[in-house]
């Protein structure tokens, strides 16, 4: 039984609420220019509300489960419960018949947004921007309307640690004092850890789920250790228990590590006991300081299926199909990666702050799809994104394109005229594609169009006012540009609010999740994608020069050209069998440890020490300490799997 009193998150957000309200009043003042006397409330439309629950796709049936339990606990207390999403808007409310109509007038109801830059502090908005439990009592309310509000909420998180969600449970009659919410806020608390449980099992249930705890009792409760392991008995994901209960530094020391390199385990047991004996807990000693730990595995949801389906035959990989073309959400871009999971949390956060936002990436890592998925996850979803490729366009149309024309306006225009790019995204988000191929004479002209938020069309005298939000992308060193005088330095520190780079494929740790994922996004059949086991290893080890782009083509013709619905290696190109071949041959003919060439989870160290040194901030003692290890070993492997201290990004 958790003591509530002395549960840490009571102690959080006693310690620290004074500091916490002074710091979001300040945002309210200095940030967001918000007038306590005259706060309204804003309701997104229903098609926007649903468009937000379908974003969150699993999120919010699970979470639904949770609150149902948690509201039971709390009947008769005036208290309701919300879920919102990461920006504050409300998807789902749980409130007690009577209490309705006083919650719907307090503006607690579906479809509200309650960011802190629209309802000042409040503990919806407040905890989004804190990103921890908060207590928002009373008068601690910016907004002179919400000062009659009680809310405590928490935040939701993916196993990334990336906010999903807020759970709060708010009152509209302001009774007792901030202490007294210490309660509510610990049961808010423990909830919103349930949530996160289930949505990792969830997410991972193609996966074995290993959850386990120092004590046998604790398996399967809110403070266990999760780990998902895939088919190569390689982590693919972990939650912050795990971290904390293994004392290593954080969930990205342990994805791509091999199960065996972490417990005392042997991998053939292991994977039989998956089949076997879903609910038993038994022990198992970790590695490093061989500390006891009770656990259980769950086994993959798929595998009893696919084990009669396809008995007798050479190992493969099933990959569920996705709906095709389906765009994905900016969390799910994250996927298990630190680099991405670190621009995905930026975006967030600086999303509708009118910061200009800045890609840098090889050609093929996904900005476009990144830009996308920032403006969906944008107040502005549902509105215009209009995409320029500013290198596409040739040189002398460009002018018209961006800005429009008026009829008439030069030899060859329409006669009706046009309203070119930027008005057209006016309202919404202005992607600007290799931005650094804009011609030095435009560039003068658009950052004034962006200074001064409007555009007269070519052959007009008339100004139009613009509502726009501006992502632009290059491959491009743009600081070399500038210093060599190629690209206007003040648009480019116009453009850059902030620089978010996409690791290249090769770079990523999570390579194989990533390919698994790009791959079910190429087919919408019914039926599962089938990839022979020596074929993924091969897509694991290429370099991917075009990244996404290339393993998206790759993948189309691959699957094409199988045959029974299995890719095997001899549908890849011979470009990528050629290179799996060599850089198998040369970790066998360069390493002391050769054992590890032949070895299916080369890879995986491949990618764990990428993780880990993505983790360190590619400090080398650091990630060396980390992997208790010492930095000659650290810098042999790096040698060994070809990692450049270079890919410090
Ligand atoms: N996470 C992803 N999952 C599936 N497909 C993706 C993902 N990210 C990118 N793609 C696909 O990869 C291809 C390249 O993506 P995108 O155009 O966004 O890259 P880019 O970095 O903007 O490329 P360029 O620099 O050449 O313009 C597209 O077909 C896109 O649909």
């Amino acid at each position: 039984m958790v003591d509530l009193a002395t549960h840490p998150s009571a102690a959080i957000v006693q310690r620290d609420s004074a500091d916490l309200v002074a710091g979001s009043w300040n945002r309210c003042v200095r940030d967001y220019g918000l007038d306590p006397a005259r706060i309204e409330l804003d309701v997104v439309s229903r098609s926007q509300l649903s468009a937000h629950r379908d974003e969150l796709g699993d999120v919010v049936s699970i979470a639904r489960g949770e609150m149902d339990n948690l509201a039971a606990q709390i009947a008769g207390s005036g208290y309701a419960l919300m879920l919102t999403d990461a920006r504050g808007v409300i998807l789902y409310n749980h409130v007690e018949s009577a209490l309705r109509e006083s919650f719907r007038a307090a503006g607690l109801w579906d479809g509200a947004n309650w960011s802190e830059w629209r309802q000042g502090t409040n503990g919806i908005g407040t905890c989004i921007v804190e990103q921890r439990p908060v207590v928002i009592h009373c008068a601690d309310h910016f907004a002179v309307r919400h000062s009659g509000l009680s809310c405590s909420a928490a935040p939701i998180r993916n196993a990334a640690g990336e906010l999903l969600a807020v759970l709060d449970a708010s009152s509209v009659q302001c009774e007792g004092t901030r202490a007294g919410q210490m309660h509510t806020v610990a049961l808010v608390s423990m909830s919103a850890r349930l949530i996160e449980k289930s949505l990792f099992v969830n997410a991972h249930r193609e996966s074995r789920v290993l959850r386990f705890h120092g004590r046998p009792e604790f398996v399967g409760l809110i403070h266990d250790g999760l780990l998902a392991i895939d088919d190569n008995d390689c982590i693919v994901a972990a939650d912050e228990n795990a971290a904390l209960q293994l004392g290593v530094d954080g969930r990205g020391a342990l994805i791509g590590q091999p199960i065996a390199q972490v417990f005392d385990i042997d991998t053939g047991t292991f994977a039989a006991t998956a089949h076997e004996q879903d609910q038993t807990v038994w022990p198992l000693h970790e590695r490093l300081r061989g500390r006891r730990y009770y656990a259980r595995l769950t086994a993959p949801a798929r595998s009893r299926r696919a084990l009669s389906l396809h008995g007798g035959e050479a190992r493969s990989l099933h990959i569920p199909a996705q709906h095709a073309n389906r765009r994905p959400g900016l969390s799910e871009l994250a996927g298990a990666d630190p680099a991405m999971a670190e621009n995905v949390r930026c975006a967030h956060r600086v999303v509708d702050r009118r910061i200009a936002i800045m890609l840098r990436g090889e050609t093929g890592t996904g900005k476009e799809v990144f830009a996308r998925a920032i403006h969906e996850a944008s107040a502005r979803a549902g509105k215009p994104f209009v995409a320029v490729n500013c290198a596409a366009i040739p040189e002398t149309l460009i002018e018209a394109e961006l800005f429009g024309y008026k009829p008439g306006a030069f030899t060859g225009a329409s006669r009706d005229g046009m309203p070119g790019k930027v008005l057209q995204a006016s309202g919404g988000t202005l992607f600007l594609d290799e931005i650094g191929d804009m011609p030095l004479a435009l560039q003068t002209r658009l950052l004034r169009v962006l200074e001064e938020r409007e555009v007269v069309p070519l052959g007009g005298d008339t100004p139009i006012a613009l509502d726009l939000n501006v992502i632009s992308a290059t491959h491009a060193d743009l600081g070399a540009r500038v210093a060599s005088g190629d690209f206007r330095s003040d648009l480019y520190y116009r453009l850059d609010g902030i620089t978010l780079t996409l690791p290249a494929v090769r770079e990523r740790a999570d390579r194989q999740a990533l390919l698994r994922a790009v791959i079910a996004s190429e087919h919408d059949g019914a039926a599962a994608i089938r990839i022979a086991e020596d074929a993924m290893k091969a897509l694991v080890r290429y370099d991917w020069p075009g990244n996404i782009r290339q393993i998206r083509n790759v993948m189309r013709t691959a699957l094409a050209l199988c045959e029974d619905g299995l890719v095997r290696l001899a549908d890849l190109p011979e470009e990528i069998t050629h290179q799996a071949q060599q850089s198998a041959a040369s970790t066998c003919a360069s390493d002391e440890d050769s054992v590890v060439s032949d070895n299916p989870l080369a890879n995986a160290e491949r990618d764990a020490l990428i993780g880990a040194l993505e983790h360190n901030g590619w400090n080398v003692s650091r990630t060396a300490a980390q992997l208790a290890t010492s930095r000659n070993t650290l810098y042999r492997k790096m040698k060994k799997h070809a990692i450049e201290p270079a890919q410090k990004r």
